[in-house]
């Protein structure tokens, strides 16, 4: 099995509307991180040709629109997605069985159609922005690792190549999902930095001893001072 080198974990969410931005930041940390993740935000503004002009920077993309709707809509939306080629895309667990299974089905038949590889899809578990009390708030009455591991599980049986969780949840997904299952994980804080919106964080670290693949990690990096020393130095912390 290959190795992977731990910095090559690590996607920098660009949360920009600025294609120049995303441009600008990929060129500077590239070597420091493994790839790059583009979400709503820069989709809205800068669209798919966007994602291909970061794409040509040579860095893994991580498309994270987070599709949730009927399945025959995500699944068009997966089919019309697929011929960007990036890496890994995310629809929401929550969507339901039959929706995992139509977007695996659209992702496989478009990858085949356009002649690009598939994008390796990702299921969004519980929002690491959410505890227990938001959970209640929106009627779920188990807290963020019961409904983590249920939501896990249901993707995983609809045919989906992993999850985006908190780091929380890594070691029970782990022991019941198995080695190949994805866990990508945003919520991630080095010691001492600002948590913002999160509230299921890990520092980097923590998360890959306890079994992340891939770790997102946004304003960490792109509001440092410096964000190549600080993209650096989240590598160094992780051993490269
Ligand atoms: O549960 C989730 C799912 C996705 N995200 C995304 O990850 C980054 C995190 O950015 P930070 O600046 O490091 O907080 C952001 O793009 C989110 O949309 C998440 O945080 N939690």
């Amino acid at each position: 099995m290959a190795t992977i080198a731990p910095h090559a974990r690590v996607f920098c969410a660009a949360d920009t509307d600025s294609l120049s931005s995303a441009l600008d930041l990929a060129r500077e940390i590239k070597g420091a991180v493994g790839g790059i993740k583009l979400g709503l935000e820069f989709f809205g503004a800068c669209g798919p040709a966007g994602v291909t002009a970061v794409r040509a920077e040579g860095l893994p993309v991580f498309l994270d629109l987070k599709l949730y709707d009927i399945p025959n809509t995500v699944a068009h939306a997966v089919r019309a997605l697929t011929p960007l080629g990036v890496d890994f895309m995310t629809l929401h667990a929550s969507g339901g069985p039959a929706m995992l299974q139509a977007a695996v089905a659209a992702a496989t038949a478009a990858a085949t159609e356009f002649n690009v590889a598939r994008p390796q899809l990702l299921a969004v578990t519980v929002l690491t922005s959410m505890d227990k009390s938001d959970l209640e708030a929106i009627g779920v009455a188990a807290d963020p690792a019961e409904q983590v591991l249920r939501l896990a599980r249901m993707a995983k049986a609809a045919g989906v190549d992993g999850v985006v969780c908190s780091a929380h949840e890594i070691k029970a997904l782990r022991a019941e999902l198995g080695p190949d299952f994805i866990l990508m994980v945003p919520g991630i804080r080095p010691m001492g930095a600002d948590h913002g919106d999160q509230k299921r964080v890990m520092t980097p670290a923590e998360a890959v001893a306890a079994g992340a693949d891939h770790l997102v990690i946004g304003r960490p990096i792109t509001q440092a001072a410096d964000r190549k020393a600080a993209a650096r130095a989240i590598a160094t912390e992780l051993g490269s």
